[in-house]
């Protein structure tokens, strides 16, 4: 659904950024501006998106508060402890690793494994992504947010590694080749079984439409928020399985 009144703002001229554009015109809703490095923003905006690179996400935020535009931070690599508190009710703040509903779905399910995994020591889950050669950040923040989804279900595990693990640890490969999009898998190694589950993009399109979604979900609300928060709505009834409340 497009919003022709919803003045969205784009940091970064990249990969992402200019998939964003391509689907905000799309929907017959160009966007207000969009600056990449040394370029200030010409104009004010509802939201912006940050596309951008992780060193440079701090700064957005803090010219999202400065001029109380609402800010979507797509980027990864990243971390700012204290985030929170920064924003308060200041401005709303969503960060994804991964603007497509299908990952939001697959954290939950990644979740799921992991307490499937937790029944039995021998169920041994994993993890694997494969992006782009050109790709800045390893693991991709997706396989970060997919550990810490399949970590919680799974006590023994208490963090994730790359390569070999100790037993407390879920293992978490990576491979940068070619021109991949995106692709996760969240899998779990039993002695005579292996279960697996995929999510694989076919263009950086889920992302950009997430992208815009993510921007009309955020305008009017105050605070940090997620894809999870977003995708509440529904997801939600998708894991209602019946039986008593
Ligand atoms: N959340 C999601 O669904 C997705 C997130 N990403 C993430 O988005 C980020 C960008 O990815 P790509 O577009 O592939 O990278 P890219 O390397 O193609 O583009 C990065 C852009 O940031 C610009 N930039 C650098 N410093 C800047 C600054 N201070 N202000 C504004 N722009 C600045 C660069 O000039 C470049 O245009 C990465 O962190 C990537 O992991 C990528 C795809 C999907
Ligand atoms: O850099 C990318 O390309 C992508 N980055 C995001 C990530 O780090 O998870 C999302 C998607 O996998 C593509």
């Amino acid at each position: 659904m497009s919003d022709p009144e919803l003045r969205i703002g784009l940091f970064g001229r990249g990969r992402l950024a200019a998939a964003i554009v391509e689907a905000a015109q799309s929907a017959g809703t160009p966007l207000a501006w969009q600056v990449g490095r040394d370029e200030v923003p010409g104009g004010p905006a509802d939201v912006a998106i940050d596309a951008s690179v992780a060193g440079a996400v701090e700064a957005h935020l803090d010219w999202a508060l400065a001029t109380g535009t609402d800010l979507v931070i797509g980027t990864t690599g990243w971390s700012m402890p204290g985030l929170g508190a920064r924003v308060g009710g200041r401005i709303g703040v969503l960060s994804a690793s991964n603007f497509s509903l299908a990952v939001a779905l697959m954290a939950r399910l990644a979740t799921v494994l992991g307490r499937f995994a937790a029944l039995d020591p021998a169920r041994d889950p994993y993890l694997f992504e494969h992006h782009h050669r050109l790709k800045a950040d390893a693991p991709s923040g997706t396989a970060k947010t997919l550990a810490a989804a399949l970590l919680a279900g799974c006590p023994r595990k208490t963090e994730w590694t790359l390569g070999p693990a100790e037993p407390h640890q879920l293992s978490v490969g990576v491979l940068r080749a070619g021109a991949e999009f995106g692709t996760h898998t969240v899998g779990l190694d039993a002695p005579a079984e292996v279960v697996e589950l995929t999510h694989r993009a076919r263009s950086r399109a889920p992302f950009a439409e997430g992208a815009l979604g993510a921007a009309r979900w955020l305008r009017g609300r105050k605070g940090c928020f997620t894809m999870d928060d977003l995708a509440r709505e529904v997801l939600d009834p998708l894991f209602n399985f019946g039986g008593t409340p």
